[in-house]
């Protein structure tokens, strides 16, 4: 059995892509894309979307005895206090992740999150996706790293799944995962008897992945540096803006329209992987249409036969599909398509 996840998309992102008045970038797509690379990694998702914060608690403490993992997008609720304290206490790992640059906002969210992934349109949730399957949750670890946690995984993997045969037996856990309507609100005491407000010591391994969900006092020590790494240099106690930071960009109040921030945001003179990635990107988010994306990669494909450079090594890789790119008003490539392209460039 693969890893089970929780999506949780916060309020207003039902309207995803409408704002634009563009085809595609909306949420049903990128729900698409979520399903199809989970399947590709072997994950097993369940996506939920609510414009209210008690749903999205009641849904994340309905399912928090068969996860292994959230990835949770507060959209506007980044401020979440009880949204917050929910993830906390069902020590579930997670990471947050917002299509736009978060800017001056200081998410309270993250705070209780290994990670923050911000900017990259739908490939921020894409990102979480394979860092929950790589084992990698902060994607700070080293390629050897992520190997001996996958392989610490694939070991504790068959021993759990031998606990679920168990649990299986009352329908539960399966009729949850594949019903279309699962309500959140599940009574207790169906799950797995886990606790809330476990402790760190307390969490399993399998579950804690590469991270630990940091618990109340360690928040309170580790908040500045990491709001210090996801937000480029403003300081925050606890979600409290202390400092407004320097030279942050003005936040962004747009669905999926700009989050082409600083941080990540690769040079559009230079041809690479990350480049066009970012471009594949914008369209998957309804930044860009198809004609805009096929204008691109032409123009890129003609400066690279002017002699223009390219990333070391990667010069066919990224000549081939700025040609699959420039053919797409009339290829029409899938959202999925354009996801296993980024993949295929992330390589
Ligand atoms: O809907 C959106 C997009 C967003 O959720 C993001 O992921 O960047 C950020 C929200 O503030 C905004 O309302």
């Amino acid at each position: 059995m693969g890893k089970r996840l929780l999506v949780l998309h916060g309020p207003n992102l039902n309207l995803l892509g409408e704002r634009e008045g563009k085809q595609g970038g909306r949420l049903a797509d990128l729900d698409a894309a979520l399903t199809a690379r989970a399947t590709e990694l072997g994950l097993e998702l369940k996506v939920v979307q609510s414009n209210h914060e008690g749903v999205l608690i009641d849904t994340l403490q309905a399912e928090r005895s068969r996860l292994d993992g959230v990835v949770v997008s507060p959209a506007g609720l980044f401020g979440s206090h009880p949204l917050m304290e929910a993830l906390e206490l069902v020590g579930v790992p997670a990471i947050e992740v917002y299509l736009e640059r978060l800017g001056e906002r200081e998410s309270v969210v993250a705070d209780v999150c290994a990670a923050t992934i911000e900017g990259q349109g739908f490939h921020s949730y894409l990102e979480a996706l394979e860092r929950f399957a790589n084992g990698d949750l902060t994607g700070e670890l080293t390629e050897e790293e992520e190997d001996e946690e996958a392989e610490d995984e694939d070991v504790e993997g068959d021993e759990e799944a031998e606990d679920e045969a168990a649990e299986d037996e009352d329908g539960v856990v399966d009729a949850a995962w594949s019903g279309e309507d699962d309500e959140a609100g599940e009574p207790e005491g169906k799950g797995k008897g886990k606790t809330l407000g476990r402790r760190e010591k307390d969490i399993p391994r399998e579950k804690s992945l590469a991270v630990r969900q940091p618990g109340a006092l360690a928040r309170a020590a580790d908040a500045p540096a990491k709001a210090l790494a996801s937000s480029g240099g403003s300081r925050k106690t606890l979600g409290r803006k202390v400092e407004a930071p320097a030279a942050s960009p003005a936040p962004s109040k747009t669905l999926g329209r700009k989050g082409k921030g600083a941080q990540g945001t690769p040079a559009a003179d230079f041809l690479s992987r990350a480049l066009v990635r970012q471009k594949i990107a914008d369209r998957l988010a309804g930044r860009l249409t198809q004609a805009e994306l096929a204008a691109w990669a032409r123009s890129k494909w003609s400066d690279v036969q002017r002699g223009a450079s390219a990333e070391s090594g990667y010069e066919d890789m990224l000549e081939d599909s700025l040609l699959t790119l420039s053919s797409l008003p009339a290829s029409k490539l899938s959202d999925s398509e354009l996801v296993n392209m980024m993949t295929r460039l992330d390589r």
